[in-house]
């Protein structure tokens, strides 16, 4: 009797209460579907990368707006000026050439006979005026007309950039600051500002990053004494070669008028930020922007004393800013005068367009970022990143930042992204086993003979290849920075040793 009663509840809760046994069935079903749509979009997650990856760089976005029925330029000279961004722009360059097989005209080193003004026998391969068809030209060089137009055919399309001359000060100072002799005496900018005469005696070797160093790329005297008439000689000689000079500050609007004049599709001037220096807002005075105080995140170079003094190594006045701006009165001539073009070109082409074409790049590049680097793009210093072929170049008293890839990628969004965060240095490696296959092959291979700093000790280079980099010791003193004890790499290992000095490829730095 007790157990029929059970067995009756029992009925009533499971068919009653609790539902018939097909609808258990039913939701058992579904939750067996949702485990399985959970699962299956974790692998969707782990693959969305590779997948969006896959896509991005073939999406109709990667063209950008229609440029009408213009042919592409192929004939391209960039006269590389000093820290005014011009390894992102060189960046670019390198990768339209490369993916379209142009013929670039290449230094036998890193740099085209920099500081000595240019002479074409610097182009590897060069065999007399014209007598190879070279595309792009766009390594460091002291700009020389007539021997760049020997190299380069006669349509070819000259462009350049410029920066505030304070601001490229700063970055110069930091960069070069072992390097120019006006600048290693200096304590800070500041005090180099305050007195630059005190410093600078023009005959001595790299100074040159200390005065002018636009009017010095532009291949002119840059000790010349201001005057007006000189000034706008110079500015004259410039727009007769030049087609285009961009503005280091309107990086974006500067890409678009770029992109416009060559008539290239929107991803060929999508780039990420190379050779940056590290920067560390809670140091910086406030001075000049996002970009200023870079050098002021100097941590980890040279001990304490150094640490502490890197803060203000950069740091300037408003009324040092000024004195900076006469002592480069040639460039803060070309400056403005540049600048004030600049903005014309960009009334030509009207505001609202340039506005959305800028929206359309900085999209872009954020889509790009998302898909090619880790950490959200956020650039990383040398000795985090894990692929030492990528590493940037070090020089002077900071840290020079680079990018780490995303895991995952496709093959070949691995090498569209690789190609935009390949430093300066590498890259021309690349191109330079590609274009002489044969002369390289007895060599280190591309990307080796630079993979992250050099070491010497006691002066001496511990690399045997020092000759094809130019790395070598100036003025007999080893060039470069102690590394602070206990400086680790990115996967723990010790860095450095104690006395050990960082050498760089001076070629590069100088
Ligand atoms: N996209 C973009 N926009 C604005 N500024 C940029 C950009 N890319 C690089 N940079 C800054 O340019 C400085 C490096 O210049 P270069 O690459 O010309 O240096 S070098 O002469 O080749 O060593 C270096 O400046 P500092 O960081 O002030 O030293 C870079 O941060």
């Amino acid at each position: 009797m007790l157990f029929r009663r059970r067995a009756r509840m029992l009925r009533w809760l499971v068919c009653g209460r609790l539902g018939p046994v097909w609808m258990w069935k039913a939701l058992l079903l579904f939750v067996a579907i949702g485990f399985a749509g959970q699962l299956l979009g974790v692998i969707f997650n782990k693959s969305s990368v590779q997948s969006a990856g896959r896509s991005i760089f073939s999406s109709p976005d990667a063209q950008g707006p229609s440029l009408g029925s213009c042919q592409p330029h192929t004939h391209i000279m960039f006269l590389k000026t000093h820290k005014t961004a011009s390894s992102t722009v060189l960046n670019m360059l390198y990768r339209f050439g490369e993916e379209r097989d142009l013929r670039f005209a290449l230094p036998l080193g890193y740099q085209l006979g920099y500081p000595l003004p240019f002479n074409a026998h610097r182009v590897k391969g060069y065999r007399g005026p014209r007598a190879v068809e070279f595309h792009i030209m766009g390594n460091h060089m002291r700009f020389n007309k007539a021997e760049t137009e020997k190299v380069m055919p006669a349509d070819t399309f000259y462009f350049s950039i410029i920066r505030d001359p304070v601001a490229l000060a700063e970055s110069s100072f930091a960069y070069y600051k072992e390097v120019a002799p006006a600048f290693r005496k200096a304590k800070s900018l500041g005090d180099f500002a305050d007195n630059p005469k005190k410093y600078y005696d023009p005959r001595l070797r790299n100074n040159h990053y200390a005065r002018n160093l636009l009017w010095f790329d532009f291949g002119m005297d840059h000790n010349a004494n201001f005057s007006v008439a000189l000034a706008q000689r110079a500015e004259a000689m410039i727009r007769r070669t030049f087609k285009l000079i961009l503005v280091s500050e309107y990086f974006d609007q500067s890409m678009i008028l770029l992109r416009h004049a060559l008539c290239w599709p929107l991803d060929a001037v999508v780039s990420f930020s190379l050779n940056a220096r590290q920067q560390k807002p809670s140091v910086i005075g406030g001075v000049s922007g996002s970009w200023v105080g870079k050098a002021a995140a100097a941590a980890g170079v040279g001990g304490r004393v150094v640490r502490s003094q890197a803060k203000t190594l950069t740091n300037v006045t408003e009324e040092q800013r000024e004195k900076l701006r006469q002592w480069n009165a040639l460039d803060w001539h070309l400056y403005k005068s540049f600048n004030r073009t600049f903005w014309g070109e960009i009334n030509r082409f009207g505001h609202a367009q340039m506005e959305q074409e800028v929206a359309l790049l900085r999209m872009r590049r954020e889509d790009l970022a998302r898909v090619c680097l880790r950490d959200g793009g956020k650039p990383v210093e040398s000795h985090r990143i894990r692929d030492k072929n990528i590493r940037p170049y070090q020089s002077g008293l900071v840290k020079i930042l680079g990018y780490e890839l995303q895991l995952g990628l496709d093959n070949a969004t691995r090498t569209a992204c690789l190609r935009m965060i390949r430093p300066e240095i590498q890259y021309k490696d690349v191109l330079d086993a590609k274009q002489f296959p044969r002369a390289l092959a007895a060599q280190p291979q591309p990307g080796q003979q630079n993979q992250g700093l050099m070491v010497a000790a006691g002066g001496s280079l511990s690399r045997q290849d020092s000759s094809r980099t130019g790395e070598r010791l100036v003025g007999g003193e080893a060039v470069g920075r102690t590394v602070e004890e206990g400086e680790r790499d990115w996967d723990g290992s010790r860095l450095m040793r104690r006395n050990l000095t960082l050498i760089r490829g001076q070629e590069k730095g100088r």
